[in-house]
């Protein structure tokens, strides 16, 4: 991991390992989402009562927001074991009858980014969701024979970044649905605190809350800086998070105030400096900043827009008001009208990232 994606929600599997020790292992210890939580706490409570195992789950929302975490929390709570895979490992349906077949009765079966599994897996998955049941093709051509096999009674939880890719009929078979967002700054005080707990780190308020300022409002990304300031707090001060550690460095790592790194304000430099605010096309941005256009697309774009600090128009990409001023500049006369906002909303925009 380099600094250049600090501030990017996707994980690695090395880090994945680093989360492992703060990753909270009951609902109770799930900070914020509140709705899922009482849901999801109601759904399980009324399925363990009746000793059957709840409906199917589906968790949509953005990377880093915790649908992971929530999979291994419901395996908790019913005291069931868990399966993990995702959507792009099941590429033939065989490899998805044998995780089927294989279920113990109440198991969880995880299914990360299940919008990328294959048609032929995700029909097999529709009867093993409803019926419990799964045909299994053996042979080929004309003498290729279905043979019923039954599966145990199990519990799917899907998570997927792309609720809007998922087919009518993988979605009508989950019986509960919930979709994450992106948490608020004093939100991510609170986890930071607690993540520092565990890792034995001394945090003071001020501290957690820069650091939960430029986190994106997503606890992967809050989990990762806390990891890098505490680095710095131990090796150039007295090893205390504070307001001067964590803003010392986070300059090191180029992450600023809103937890922008050096490629999003690029290119808003280059809207701004370069293309007096835009609308300016992607191509010509992405060329500007010497990135790929689709980089600029897929990696900047997202958070940006949800900043408030660059909106897409038809007729290109135009930095707002707010971009103005957090580059510290002078927005020209006149541009913006009075209902511009001039601080970004962080939290307001709940649309899938890709
Ligand atoms: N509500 C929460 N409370 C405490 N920690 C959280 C919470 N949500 C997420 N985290 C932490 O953030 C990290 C990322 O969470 P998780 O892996 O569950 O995200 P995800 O949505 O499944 O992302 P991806 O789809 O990329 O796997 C984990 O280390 C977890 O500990």
């Amino acid at each position: 991991m380099t600094g250049e994606n600090l501030v990017s929600a996707y994980v690695s599997d090395a880090e994945r390992d680093a989360e492992a020790s703060v990753r909270p292992k009951r609902l109770d210890e799930f900070i914020a989402q509140h709705r899922v939580r009482d849901q999801l706490d109601l759904l399980l409570k009324g399925a363990m009562r009746r000793g059957s195992p709840p409906d199917h789950i589906l968790l949509s929302g953005p990377p880093g927001l915790g649908k992971t975490t929530l999979a291994n929390i419901v395996a908790a709570e019913l005291g069931s074991g868990i399966r993990v895979t995702s959507g792009p490992a099941i590429e033939r349906s065989g490899d998805l009858a044998a995780i089927l077949t294989s279920l113990a009765e109440g198991d969880v079966l995880f299914i990360d980014e299940i919008h990328r599994i294959a048609r032929p897996a995700e029909e097999l998955l529709y009867s093993a969701m409803e019926d419990f049941r799964v045909d299994v093709v053996v042979g080929k051509g004309p003498g290729a024979t279905a043979i019923p096999l039954d599966v145990e009674p199990f519990t799917l939880v899907g998570a997927t970044t792309r609720s809007g890719l998922l087919t009518g009929p993988m979605r009508d078979r989950f019986g509960f649905v919930a979709h994450l967002d992106f948490y608020t700054p004093a939100e991510l005080e609170v986890l930071l605190r607690r993540s520092a707990r565990i890792l034995g780190v001394p945090i003071t308020d001020e501290g957690a809350a820069e650091v939960a300022g430029r986190s994106r409002g997503t606890p992967r990304i809050a989990n990762r800086l806390l990891r890098r300031v505490r680095d710095f707090a131990e090796v150039r001060a007295d090893g205390v998070v504070t307001l001067e550690t964590s803003r010392a460095a986070l300059t090191v790592y180029d992450v600023d105030a809103l937890g922008l790194d050096r490629l999003d304000r690029a290119v808003l430099t280059a809207l701004v400096d370069s293309f007096r605010g835009g609308p300016v096309g992607l191509s010509t941005l992405a060329v500007a900043v010497g990135e790929q256009p689709d980089t600029v697309e897929e990696v900047c774009e997202p958070f940006l827009v949800r900043a408030g600090l660059l909106a897409r128009t038809p007729r290109g990409r135009v930095a707002t008001e707010a971009a103005w001023h957090h580059l510290g500049r002078t927005p020209p006369n006149g541009t913006f009208g009075t209902d511009t906002p001039s601080a970004p909303d962080l939290f307001s925009a709940q649309a899938d990232q890709p």
